[in-house]
């Protein structure tokens, strides 16, 4: 039986590329005129898979969700808050997502469900707004500032217990993401983070007793200075309201709490979510797509999966056959996969056809840059509707297509949490990161060379979890495509590049 879906996703896809020497896709239907809230309406209106509604009608108290790319988590969850909200007229639901571009997508969705019981927030803008209920007010720190102020403390460590941890520059990202990973699991006594098991803090630095005791100064010295200051990062927000949970009763009106992608929240945040839900917890993950640095097992959240509470999702709805094709010829590489973690979820390869990917080198950064401005014009005229995603690993690297896709009469915006919109079509600017969970009908994967995908300088010596998570970086960005993928890069290549089976995409020159 044909679904009401593969009825209504025509395949348009024609791209004349501006070299002459490169081939164009075939070329199917054009696709019907729509609009950004018509795509919206469709979005919500889809009809469910018995998978799916399986999800949408269990009533247990706790729910995970697992499924791969595109498998419809997002939309089960919506679905679930239009039957919650249909069904108990005072219970309010709260949907949780980890990055702001994605909260102001689901945004535009719930929108259209249309009930002010429904509240979509990430977590840092719900705990901001909790403890200014609370009037607890603090200043947070970030960025440039916020290394600052590491940079000191690890200096003054260093002073009192020199030790290569502190003295040595090559350390310091590292020791950012340790405290964050302190901070996320809770780890908050030397005697607590002695005892840690570090699962997926990487093997790359090797750190025995000594090396977690200077560490935990540097933890020490960097919570103090903040407290001094009467500031806090964003990490501590999980922690703060936890300390202040008792008076949090009144406000606590989280009947319903869905958390999508919960795979990338701190284990400090789901269970803190957990404590304040008072009548049901709803998770969809996908730890194939994890990209932070979160490490946990459900039970640790303190949630029961088992027997029926879990719905496992396999089929994609968004990708044709040869992008999940792809997709699952890189996430082969992924430990999740190598040793069949029991969080892994299998793909279905899914039925749509649509053109095979294509992988393009470029003989510079002009070249690349030429190729991906006129191959996009010539896409968005051919399809004006559609949302072309333009995505890479660094986010400034797009900046000018911002401002040379216009003069060519094709509109460009970044992407954010309060600016730009991912329903309207034109060019949807984005880094990797903030792609999460949206979805184009073409995506370029701009720059996939060395140092950029994966990031860092010192590449050569990268660890296996560092690299996983810059793999599963790239997996996400393959998934966003709907029907065409074009990757370019210039110079030498992503090493991710190479692990992508080459029957599943066709290599191209240009300006060489
Ligand atoms: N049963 C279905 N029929 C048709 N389209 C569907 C169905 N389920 C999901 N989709 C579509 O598939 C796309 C992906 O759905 P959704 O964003 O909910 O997936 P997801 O699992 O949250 O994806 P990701 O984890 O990659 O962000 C959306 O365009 C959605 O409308």
């Amino acid at each position: 039986m044909r679904r009401h879906w593969q009825r209504r996703w025509p395949i348009c896809v024609r791209m004349r590329p501006f070299r002459a020497n490169l081939k164009p896709y075939s070329t199917p239907r054009m696709m019907t005129t729509t609009d950004s809230y018509k795509e919206q309406k469709r979005m919500i209106e889809i009809t469910l898979t018995l998978k799916q509604q399986e999800a949408v009608d269990y009533d247990g108290k706790e729910m995970l969700i697992k499924g791969i790319a595109g498998s419809g988590k997002t939309l089960v969850l919506l679905n679930k808050a239009n039957k919650i909200l249909a069904a108990q007229e005072r219970e309010n639901v709260y949907l949780f997502t980890y990055n702001g571009t994605l909260a102001a997508y689901a945004k535009e969705l719930a929108a259209m469900i249309g009930s002010d019981r429904l509240h979509v927030y990430t977590f840092h803008s719900w705990a901001s707004r909790m403890l200014a209920k609370l009037n607890i007010r603090m200043q947070m720190v970030k960025g440039d500032e916020q290394e600052e102020l590491l940079r000191n403390s690890v200096m003054s460590v260093c002073q009192t217990a020199p030790h290569r941890l502190v003295a040595e520059e090559k350390y310091f990202d590292f020791l950012a993401e340790e405290i964050s990973w302190i901070k996320g699991k809770s780890l908050f006594t030397l005697e607590s983070y002695l005892q840690a098991e570090r699962t997926g803090r990487g093997t790359k630095v090797n750190v025995d007793q000594k090396g977690r005791e200077v560490i935990f100064a540097v933890f020490q010295q960097y919570q103090g200075d903040l407290k001094r200051l009467g500031q806090a990062d964003f990490d501590d927000l999980a922690a703060i309201l936890d300390r202040s949970f008792a008076q949090l009763g009144p406000l606590k009106d989280l009947d319903n709490v869905l958390i999508d992608e919960a795979q990338d929240l701190q284990e400090i945040q789901l269970k803190l979510l957990r404590k304040c839900a008072n009548k049901r917890m709803i998770i969809a993950a996908d730890k194939g797509q994890k990209i932070y640095n979160t490490s946990f097992t459900w039970r640790d959240i303190g949630i029961n999966i088992t027997g029926g509470r879990t719905k496992v999702l396999h089929d994609s709805f968004r990708s044709t056959k040869q992008i999940i094709e792809l997709a699952y010829s890189l996430q082969k590489h992924d430990p999740i996969y190598k040793d069949r973690d029991e969080e892994f979820v299998h793909p279905v390869v899914p039925q749509r056809e649509g053109p095979v990917p294509r992988l393009i080198q470029c003989g510079g950064y002009d070249e690349e840059e030429e190729y991906v401005l006129r191959s996009v014009q010539e896409l968005y005229r051919l399809n004006p509707n559609w949302k072309i995603g333009i995505l890479c690993r660094k986010n400034a690297s797009l900046s000018k297509f911002q401002k040379r896709l216009p003069p060519l009469g094709v509109p460009a915006e970044y992407v954010k949490k309060m600016s730009g919109s991912a329903f309207r079509p034109g060019v949807k600017l984005l880094s990797f990161h903030s792609a999460k969970g949206l979805e184009f009908d073409a995506v370029f994967l701009y720059r996939l060379r060395e140092k950029v995908i994966p990031i860092y300088d010192q590449a050569e010596d990268l660890d296996e979890d560092t690299l996983s998570t810059e793999r599963r970086l790239l997996y996400v960005a393959i998934t966003r495509a709907k029907s065409v993928l074009v990757m370019t890069y210039y110079g030498r290549r992503s090493r991710f590049i190479d692990e992508l089976d080459p029957a599943l995409y066709r290599y191209e020159g240009v300006g060489r």
